[in-house]
């Protein structure tokens, strides 16, 4: 046997001396840190053998220059078959160094070897089912039956579902569960984490990890518990590391730890310890070494000093009692104090039970580390992650009416609300032309020919009555003003969003520059105008208008033109708008917006909605569990991606059939691939999402980090606004956003009818695929390496 010289370990035999007092053992411990350790033979096949190992434990957590030391070089053995009880107070880092121990936290320096191998190496076994981990939350999907609940851990473990329910019969009478049929999330506290215990306990692992089991456990079933573990040990194949709170129930255990301040005080047998510092109990050891461990610690810091004063010293009675042979120690880790260690005499008695030496684990070979690593995905467990992702998806009615009804919602409120003509919009007009007394605004006008038929002479009268007649067609809300001040007043109170002045003797000014253009003068010229006074504050609405007074005007030059009989075309500007190259003759912002916002919806849910998943699966500690099971971050991903994508299918037709069936939006191109690439647009989103809840803690950060995402890719994208009409920087920006060039390749389908083959679309295509494998290989390294 060897013990750890690398460790900073001193043997116990200094500290043996029954009439020890406080200032004999201070010097003590002075003396021994000038002594030399003696050093000790520790190989890596003997570390191996053990069921977890841990040398020269370093963690802290924190900030580089304000750290919180957890673990500060602590050493841990636990033989196989043994019961190890792991003490310590609240926040002393029990759970830390069991998610060290089982792959999901990393030391900040030092050793773990778990069943023969690394934590996440190969050999280890660890995460897979040779391990049985019940983490400190309850870890358990709440919509699942406590059968089922066994049924998705039993096929991660590679049972079948035969075996599972013979094994559920044992569980749920061994630890009093109610009806396996009952839904965990109707349970009590304490009964879900029974369930959570049967869990670990289901496949028989080799190493059953329990941090804090026995929480809110009655006294008769918390004996159980312990009858059980004792019982599964005996074989020496299964080896147990349970933490509690309760101290004395760990007397069943073979080896107890305790830890304070980032070490262990000791690590021994429940009786040898309680015999050797005469305590009654080991809450008596626990403190009576947390005294040692503090005075070690006084001449750095003396607050502690009133804690020490307070309690009586421990007195060793028989040194000789402790006294080991170095071929006796086994590999020491307990340790107390500054660097005075306990010996491990009480080890004996486990591992003799279990010294016969296995075989070790084949050595790792170059050639099928690599195979190792890539770690294809396991048909058992996208069976069980895909059944368990189906039915917490639709089990939930709440989330499931939100996901196909938001879409189906915002679709409607889209081409309901959005790109129609605003009407009815007030437009102040002041007539100059009619009399005061003449209140309509649609004032009366000869319809006929105001031309003289023999010496075709113009006799314009009224046009302004003839030319509000046809803004009114356009514009049906125009208010009259009796003069331009109280018009402009008016407006200004908010009345009228534009306000039109028709001079006195507009029809014969306009009549004038018409027939003799070249001697009109500025003031004729100046008669003949419509004078308009635009509320610029909204800048779409005063484009419309814009363009309505204009048009309007257009309208009447051509009525006037045709009650003469002449060319209709004649009066109107010489620029003729043909049939266009693509879209319709009247332009239609829901048609320019459509695909933008029909991206947009599939795109977002899909990262709420994974985002949503993934973060709760994560909190409630189910990620961490199934990880430690043995589940890769890439299975967990593809199986959350197969199960959404049936809810993306139906958002996808939805959306689709609302927008192009219901709203008549515009659709020329192929059909088939507008699906495509809305649906593969809804699996970026999906990817996005994991990303969102990998790089995030809470669902708080999340939604701020979506919403922080989803606003930016509105504004830069070109759904609200050409990408041409940005700055130089965001255009780049815009670029290589993900929506960007879907959202126009998705146009050039629906509007163009362009083909797959034209470059605009299929780069649409290439680009979202792009950000899928982005997203998905950042979200794979995030779940394998972002540990705590
Ligand atoms: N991710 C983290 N980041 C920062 N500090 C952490 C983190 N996890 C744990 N800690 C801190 O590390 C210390 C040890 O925590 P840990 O959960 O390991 O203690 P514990 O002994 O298991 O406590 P308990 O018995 O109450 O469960 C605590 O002070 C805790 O606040």
């Amino acid at each position: 046997m060897a013990y750890d010289n690398q460790g900073a370990t001193i043997s116990m035999e200094d500290v043996r001396d029954p009439d020890i007092t406080v200032s004999t053992i201070q010097e003590e411990i002075a003396a021994r840190r000038n002594r030399m350790l003696k050093p000790q033979k520790s190989t890596v096949a003997s570390r191996r053998q053990q069921a977890v190992c841990v040398r020269r434990a370093h963690k802290k957590y924190g900030p580089t220059k304000n750290p919180n030391v957890i673990l500060d070089g602590l050493n841990m053995t636990v033989p196989k078959g043994a019961i190890y009880g792991l003490l310590g107070a609240s926040g002393c880092g029990k759970t830390t160094l069991l998610s060290c121990i089982v792959g999901r936290r990393r030391l900040n320096s030092g050793e773990i070897w778990v069943l023969g191998g690394r934590p996440g190496g190969p050999g280890s076994g660890v995460p897979g089912p040779r391990i049985g981990y019940m983490p400190q939350e309850v870890a358990l999907f709440g919509e699942f039956s406590i059968r089922e609940t066994m049924i998705y851990f039993g096929w991660i473990a590679g049972m079948t579902t035969k075996e599972v329910d013979e094994k559920v019969d044992f569980l749920v009478s061994l630890l009093q569960l109610p009806n396996p049929t009952r839904q965990v999330k109707n349970l009590s506290g304490g009964q879900q984490r029974r369930v959570s215990l049967s869990a670990a306990l289901l496949h028989d692992p080799e190493l059953l990890i329990l941090d804090e089991p026995t929480v809110g456990v009655d006294p008769v079933l918390r004996q159980s518990i312990w009858d059980h573990l004792v019982e599964i040990t005996k074989g020496g194949r299964t080896t147990v590391i349970i933490t509690t709170h309760y101290i004395d129930e760990t007397k069943q255990a073979n080896i107890i730890g305790l830890m304070r301040g980032g070490r262990f005080l000791a690590e021994e047998s429940p009786s040898e310890l309680m015999s050797r510092y005469q305590a009654e109990s080991l809450e008596d050891v626990f403190l009576k070494l947390s005294v040692l461990q503090n005075m070690g610690k006084r001449r750095r810091s003396s607050i502690l000093a009133d804690v020490v004063e307070k309690v009586e010293i421990p007195s060793i009675p028989d040194p000789t009692a402790i006294d080991i042979e170095d071929s006796e120690i086994g590999e020491i880790s307990g340790e107390f104090g500054d660097n005075v260690s306990m010996s491990s005499k009480g080890r004996g008695i486990v591992t003799e039970k279990v010294t016969a030496v296995e075989a070790l684990p084949p050595e790792e070979k170059p050639t099928s580390r690599y195979l190792e690593r890539i770690k294809p995905m396991k048909m058992h467990h996208m069976e069980a992650l895909i059944w368990k992702n189906f039915w917490s998806l639709f089990r939930n009615y709440g989330l499931l009416t939100f996901i196909i009804g938001l879409p189906l919602s915002q679709m409607i409120l889209f081409c309901l609300a959005i790109g129609h003509y605003p009407v009815g919009l007030p437009i102040g007009i002041v007539n100059n032309e009619v009399s005061p007394n003449d209140t309509d605004v649609l004032c009366d006008y000869s319809k006929s020919c105001p031309q003289d038929p023999d010496t075709w002479e113009w006799n314009l009268t009224r046009f302004s009555c003839r030319y509000l007649n046809f803004l009114s067609q356009r514009q049906n809300n125009l208010v009259l003003f009796p003069t331009k001040e109280i018009a402009m007043t008016e407006s200004a109170k908010g009345k009228a969003r534009a306000v039109l002045v028709f001079p006195s003797n507009f029809s014969a000014s306009l009549q004038e520059r018409m027939r003799d253009p070249r001697h009109a003068d500025p003031s004729t010229i100046a008669k003949s105008e419509i004078e308009v006074h635009m509320d610029d504050t909204d800048k779409q609405v005063e484009w419309m208008l814009n363009r309505d007074i204009q048009l309007a005007f257009m309208e009447t030059a051509e009525d006037l033109t045709t009650s003469c009989g002449l060319p209709k075309r004649m009066m109107s500007i010489p620029v003729r708008f043909h049939k266009p190259i693509f879209g319709l003759e009247i332009p239609n912002f829901t048609d320019f917006a459509g695909p933008g916002v029909i991206l947009t919806i599939i795109f977002f849910l899909a990262v709420a909605l994974t985002s949503g998943a993934m973060l709760a699966e994560r909190n409630e500690g189910i990620l961490e569990r199934s990880l430690v099971s043995g589940i890769t971050g890439t299975e967990i991903l593809f199986s959350h991606v197969l199960v959404q994508m049936l809810v993306m299918v139906v958002q996808t037709i939805t959306v689709l059939l609302i927008g192009f069936l219901v709203f008549n939006l515009t659709i020329t191109g192929p059909v088939l691939w507008v699906v495509v690439l809305t649906l593969i647009n809804g699996l970026c989103g999906m990817t996005f999402g994991f990303v969102v809840s990998c790089i995030c803690d809470t669902e708080r950060t999340a939604t701020y980090l979506a919403l922080g995402s989803f606003l930016p890719m509105m504004l830069l994208c070109g759904i609200i606004w050409p990408v041409e009409g940005m700055h130089m920087i965001l255009q780049w920006i815009s670029f290589v956003l993900p929506l960007t060039k879907s959202t126009e390749s998705l146009r050039s389908m629906l509007q163009r009818g362009w083909s797959i083959t034209v470059p605009t679309v299929y780069s649409g295509f290439i680009s979202t695929t792009v950000w899928i494998i982005v997203y998905l290989s950042v979200s794979i390294l995030l779940i394998k390496f972002k540990k705590g």
